[in-house]
């Protein structure tokens, strides 16, 4: 009963406090007991547990006694061990299956009817999801400029154009960035835009209130149709068949479909052969994983968005590099940890340095670590520059030995999550200090040595690899 209403609790607070925060803050919280009117919820990081009094605190109970949950305080504690797949659970919420069976439309889409208006400015979609917005590199460039294609009007050339990649790679906004555009140049165009599970939602209320007729005119007079998602009708019959006749009759007046899913048609189990085949006919493109140029474009840009200057603070590039190398699962918990450190460099005041970083982005971290390890950090450091291993932890002081062993404790310390201390002990037992320092170093020196600074990216692609 207790699991049940907190789940509740938390779709109740998606939708008030909005996707950006929810999954910055609410998601990572667990609710370990409620006793005695006392809720007691545990975070990951001291930094989220703060976060989260001072500015939730209210809404979660407000929430919690709105569901049915008997509570007159909430106490928030750090439990760093729940942490450790808080991505995997920002990833899970996000994904929460909904049962075929039981049709219930999404929390945030609670009943919203499809958009179709005259022009594309709809509910629905989502402003900062423009072409503008939109970071192209290499593992986009082809769905990008496919979608530009599309939304660049005119005789439809491929159709559907069916879009599809892993979780958080850019779908959505290359969908909704294909609405904007479209609004621009054809003004009159009618342009529906909604999820699969929308698609089913509405259909199932059709039949229910029996105006499936004019569900199917509603359906068939949009000059452009965008469903994502479409993997969610996989396994749900009725809605399929409805769903391939749309599509038929929209091909044969030669509208365009814009058709977005988690995998390739193909691969989608559950998912009729004809609508597999259909699926396939126009031009299928893929989203690749980001690579580490593609997700610190994207961090810069959305640095540069939101023109995060606090007064004084700063989030520093090396700060964002940091990033880049290490969160590689989706753009989307990249954006998370983003909107966590403009919310400590408000807090704190000053510039977002990469221990403050570290601290904060803890949880997330932990998640995504790529499990380098200092010692290989200094066997790679020690080939490259042709010294011995064992200067890495001996006392010498000559530059040709020191420089290369103050760069394998800046990579230390930004490819592994120990702390300086540990770090300072595999480094012949140095003092935290001695590690800070060569740290500090290597940021200084990086910035105005080229050569300093190609040396290091090479070396952690040799890492990463
Ligand atoms: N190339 C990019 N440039 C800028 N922002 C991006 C890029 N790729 C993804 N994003 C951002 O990442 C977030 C997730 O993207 P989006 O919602 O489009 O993912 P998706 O592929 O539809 O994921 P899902 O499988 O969950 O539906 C959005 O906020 C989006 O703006």
């Amino acid at each position: 009963m207790t699991i049940e209403a907190w789940s509740d609790v938390r779709r109740h607070l998606r939708g008030q406090v909005g996707e950006n925060n929810f999954i910055t803050w609410i998601a990572p919280l667990e609710l370990a007991t409620v006793d005695d009117g006392v809720a007691r919820i545990s975070a990951p990081t001291n930094f989220i547990a703060n976060w989260v009094n001072r500015n939730f605190a209210e809404q979660i109970l407000r929430s919690m006694t709105q569901h049915g949950m008997v509570t007159h305080r909430i106490q928030i504690d750090v439990q760093p061990r729940a942490a450790a797949s808080a991505a995997e659970r920002v990833q899970r919420t996000i994904d929460a299956p909904a049962d075929g069976a039981q049709i219930t439309p999404p929390a945030s889409t609670a009943a919203a009817p499809p958009q179709v208006e005259s022009d594309v400015q709809s509910a629905a979609l989502d402003a900062r999801f423009t072409f503008d917005n939109f970071v192209v590199g290499k593992p986009n460039a082809l769905a990008h400029a496919a979608a530009r294609r599309v939304a660049e009007g005119g005789e439809v050339t491929f159709n559907p154009l069916f879009l599809y990649g892993g979780v958080g790679l850019g779908k959505t906004h290359l969908m909704h960035a294909i609405a904007h555009e479209l609004k621009i140049r054809q003004p009159g165009a009618r342009v529906l835009y909604l999820s699969a599970e929308q698609f089913m939602y509405r259909f199932v209320q059709a039949l229910r209130e029996r105006q499936i007729m004019d569900f199917k005119s509603l359906f068939r007079s949009v000059d452009i149709l965008m469903v994502d998602d479409v993997q969610f009708i996989a396994g749900k019959e009725s809605t399929q068949e409805e769903f391939f006749h749309t599509f038929n009759a929209l091909v044969d007046q030669r509208k365009q479909i814009v058709i977005s899913a988690d995998r390739a048609p193909g691969e989608i189990k559950g998912l009729e052969e004809r609508i597999k085949s259909r699926l396939s006919s126009g031009l299928v493109v893929d989203l690749h994983p980001t690579d580490y140029e593609l997700r610190l474009g994207i961090l810069q840009q959305k640095v540069e968005l939101n023109n995060v200057t606090y007064g004084d603070v700063h989030i520093g590039t090396g700060v964002l590099e940091f990033l880049a190398h290490r969160i590689t699962t989706n753009v989307r918990v990249l954006e998370g940890a983003l909107t966590r450190l403009f919310a400590l460099a408000s807090l704190v005041g000053r510039e977002v340095t990469l221990d403050l970083a570290q601290d904060c982005l803890a949880d997330i971290l932990r998640s995504s670590d790529r499990k380098v390890t200092v010692e290989e950090i200094q066997r790679k450091v020690a080939e490259h520059y042709n010294i011995r291993l064992s200067d890495m932890i001996g006392p010498k002081r000559v530059r040709q030995i020191a420089r290369p062993r103050q760069i394998a404790m800046y990579l230390s310390k930004q490819m592994t999550t120990r702390s300086l201390p540990d770090i300072g002990r595999r480094f012949g037992g140095r003092d935290h200090t001695t590690i800070m320092h060569g740290v500090r170093k290597v940021e200084e020196l990086r910035t105005n040595d080229p050569q300093l600074s190609e040396d290091l990216d090479l070396l952690r692609r040799l890492l990463e690899s």
